[in-house]
């Protein structure tokens, strides 16, 4: 595809996010239907619908849109996002072959840009951002306008980080150390193909954000534990307590088909996770881990659309689920045991104020420890963690 085509098929793929259909969906549809298109075409057209929805509003209003979303013209953002980025937009928008056709002059609409618009979020939003992370507000704000980057994890069940450094770069990956975990990797190069390498088949590192590792690694003591994720998703948690040398990790979801990659990405890693569809039928366990759905707040970076589609109503439903879970968490921990209340979450109403309502309310629970981290510009995403302990 030309770099023109590319632009247009994320033009096309834009305007279906901007219709309400998630980012990776629409993505994936029009992947199947693309046959002609390769990795590099699939790639460049991912960056492109991305880099627009982490500039969504800022794009639009360069693009001549002034007011957000009920103008939101999908080739408006694109052009607006582009020009940005610095590129071509004449050349990009040719009208020759699979091209976008040529624009009129563009520019932003008369007037101000407001300040909730100049930092890419939702008026709404905004004020809780303010009131959550008060001077942190602006530079979160503004390191989620941009792409994250990417971190691995050492398996360090298996090899050490600076052992594993070595391995990548013989297979001409760059990395270095970073300083937020310590089984966190930085490529320090480009991603593509990353899984394809012998030392990731060998189960040797995961992709894992650095924030997601060193909230693993502030974990009590889990030697010789039997840990439970409550909230197991894809297992990336679960993956990292087992090598920090947990006895047995057990994993639960409430939607089964989202740990279907569980099997395969223990073997490879050479730890052995075992899942359950009822918990309570084996409980008590020593610690439960609740990495319960949030807003992802901490990591818009790598969801850029979750961003626009929150609501106010959607973020209440969400704390009373996360409340829920919680309390179920505890119920599932032993006398003595602890609980790893945990969220991609900037936000005090999904974080703390959760947990401290629980720990408030349950004369057994008290809160042992807890950390938090938000994102940076070229660092790690935001997560917070609250340990309780049962009794
Ligand atoms: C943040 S994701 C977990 C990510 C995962 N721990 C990881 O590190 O890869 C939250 C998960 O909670 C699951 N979930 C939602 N409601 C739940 C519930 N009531 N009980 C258990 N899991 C739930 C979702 O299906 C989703 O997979």
């Amino acid at each position: 595809m030309t770099p023109g085509a590319r632009v247009q098929a994320a033009i096309e793929v834009l305007d279906i996010v901007l219709s309400g259909v998630a980012a990776e969906r629409a993505l994936t549809t029009w992947g199947r239907s693309s046959r002609y298109a390769g990795s590099k075409d699939r790639a460049a057209v991912r960056d492109h619908v991305f880099d627009a929805l982490r500039r969504l509003r800022t794009g639009a209003w360069a693009g001549g849109i002034a007011h957000m979303p009920k103008e939101c013209d999908a080739r408006a953002v694109m052009a607006g996002v582009l020009l940005g980025q610095g590129a071509d937009l004449g050349a990009l928008f040719s009208g020759q072959g699979h091209a976008p056709a040529p624009l009129e002059e563009v520019s932003p609409p008369d007037g101000t840009l407001s300040r909730a618009a100049q930092l890419d979020i939702s008026d709404w939003l905004l004020e809780i951002f303010e009131r959550d992370l008060g001077e942190n507000a602006d530079p979160v704000l503004t390191a989620l306008r941009d792409r994250a980057p990417v971190f691995l994890r050492a398996n360090t069940a298996r090899i050490s980080r600076d052992a594993l450094q070595t391995v990548l770069a013989d297979e001409g990956v760059e990395t270095v150390l970073d300083d937020t975990a310590p089984t966190a990797l930085r490529l320090t190069g480009p991603a593509r193909g990353l899984t394809n390498l012998p030392s990731f088949q060998d189960g040797l590192w995961e992709l894992q954000d650095a924030g997601s590792q060193a909230l693993v690694a502030r974990l009590p003591d889990m030697e010789g534990a039997r840990v439970l994720d409550l909230c197991a998703g894809g297992g990336g948690k679960a993956l990292a307590m087992a090598a920090r040398g947990a006895a047995s990790v057990f994993a639960h979801d409430v939607d089964a088909a989202r740990m279907r990659d569980i099997p395969m990405r223990s073997a490879r890693a050479d730890v052995e996770i075992t899942q359950l569809s009822t918990p309570e039928d084996v409980a008590p366990f020593d610690a439960v881990v609740v990495d319960v759905p949030c807003s992802g707040s901490g990591s818009w970076r790598r969801a850029p659309d979750a961003k626009w589609r929150l609501t106010q109503g959607r973020l209440t439903e969400l704390t009373v689920l996360q409340d829920e879970i919680l309390r179920r968490a505890i119920a599932l921990v032993r006398p003595g045991g602890w609980i790893g209340y945990m969220t991609c979450s900037v936000l005090a109403c999904e974080n703390a104020e959760i947990a401290d309502r629980v720990v408030a309310s349950d004369p057994d629970i008290t809160l042992e420890d807890r950390w938090s981290c938000l994102p940076t510009a070229g660092g790690c995403d935001g997560f917070h963690l609250s340990v309780l302990r049962h009794g």
